[in-house]
């Protein structure tokens, strides 16, 4: 059983569906970090969830219900692209006053709706089916939809590609209890989450464990702790898999910059051929510190 942010018809259906085995069912749940909640219960394997947008970057109740909690890695990730769509009651010839959906579809459709419903008031909804499904109860006069939404709900298209960026992605994560690893592919992503001590130089040091070791970095978010106000999280996805020498040799050296550093998964990534870490020299010199170790070498 695989859990989404649903209701049906948002993208991270789409998403799911993309990474689901053939008979995984799939079950929706109203927010993230419920979908999240429902793994760290057993009630389902893995969760499919939003990360990070190419126009609207990091997706905060993903990351924050990942970083707090009983521990989740993710296992797998998978890019798609997002359009939007208008949708409205049928026959609804009223002028739009109302616009809801997900807060990262509304801020991606911004300039779209400056232009086209300027009078609209817009209003946050947990997501962008569950922006249609509102729209639908009558509780609000449209919704910006994924185009597949008007096949789940009895809409229709006022407007469609209302995106203001062409060619936006979001990249979804699928999340499952800690467990077996998936294997290493050659092209793939590691995800933790750190906490740089409050001093001089704390960040770059954490940065260097991973230019040190020729690691590439590929994001990195902060976000409060929401303890002390000024203390920040980093969450930081590099290039490869901590079954090889130098991220495992890199992850170790952030643990020991801050114990609480936390895993979260190292994963194939979603363009396949991209990414690879260089581990000649860790091989080598691990072979070479055996052989001094055990009287074979110098
Ligand atoms: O609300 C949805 O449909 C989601 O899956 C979250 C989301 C919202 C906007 C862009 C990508 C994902």
């Amino acid at each position: 059983m695989l859990a989404y942010l649903g209701p049906q018809g948002t993208f991270t259906e789409q998403a799911a569906r993309g990474l689901a085995k053939p008979d995984d069912d799939l079950t929706p749940y109203d927010t993230v970090p419920a979908a999240l909640d429902a793994v760290r219960r057993g009630d389902v394997d893995a969760a499919c969830v939003p990360v990070e947008n190419s126009v609207e970057g990091a997706v905060p109740a993903t990351m924050d219900a990942l970083a707090s909690g009983d521990p989740l890695v993710a296992v797998g990730e998978i890019v798609l692209p997002v359009r939007f769509s208008i949708l409205v009651r049928p026959g609804s010839t009223g002028s739009v006053k109302t616009v809801t959906s997900h807060p990262h579809a509304l801020a991606q459709v911004r300039s779209w709706l400056a232009k086209n419903l300027p009078e609209a008031q817009v209003v946050p909804s947990s997501s962008t089916a569950a922006g249609a499904r509102a729209v639908l109860a009558g509780e609000f006069d449209a919704a910006v939809s994924a185009p597949v939404a008007v096949h789940h709900y009895p809409l229709e298209e006022l407007a469609t590609g209302v995106n203001d960026v062409e060619d936006a992605k979001t990249r979804f994560l699928l999340v499952e209890r800690p467990g077996t690893l998936p294997a290493p592919t050659g092209s793939d992503r590691t995800s933790v989450v750190v906490t740089a001590a409050d001093r001089i130089g704390a960040l770059s040091e954490l940065l260097a464990e991973l230019a040190l070791r020729r690691i590439n970095l590929t994001r990195i978010e902060s976000r409060p702790t929401k303890g002390r106000l000024g203390e920040y999280r980093f969450y930081i996805d590099l290039d490869g898999h901590v079954a090889e020498p130098a991220v495992g040799d890199a992850l170790a050296a952030l643990h020991r910059h801050c114990p609480e550093t936390r895993f979260l998964g190292s994963y194939p990534r979603a363009e396949a051929g991209v990414g690879k870490t260089d581990d000649s020299g860790f091989e080598a010199a691990a072979q070479w510190l055996t052989k001094i170790r055990t009287g074979n070498g110098a």
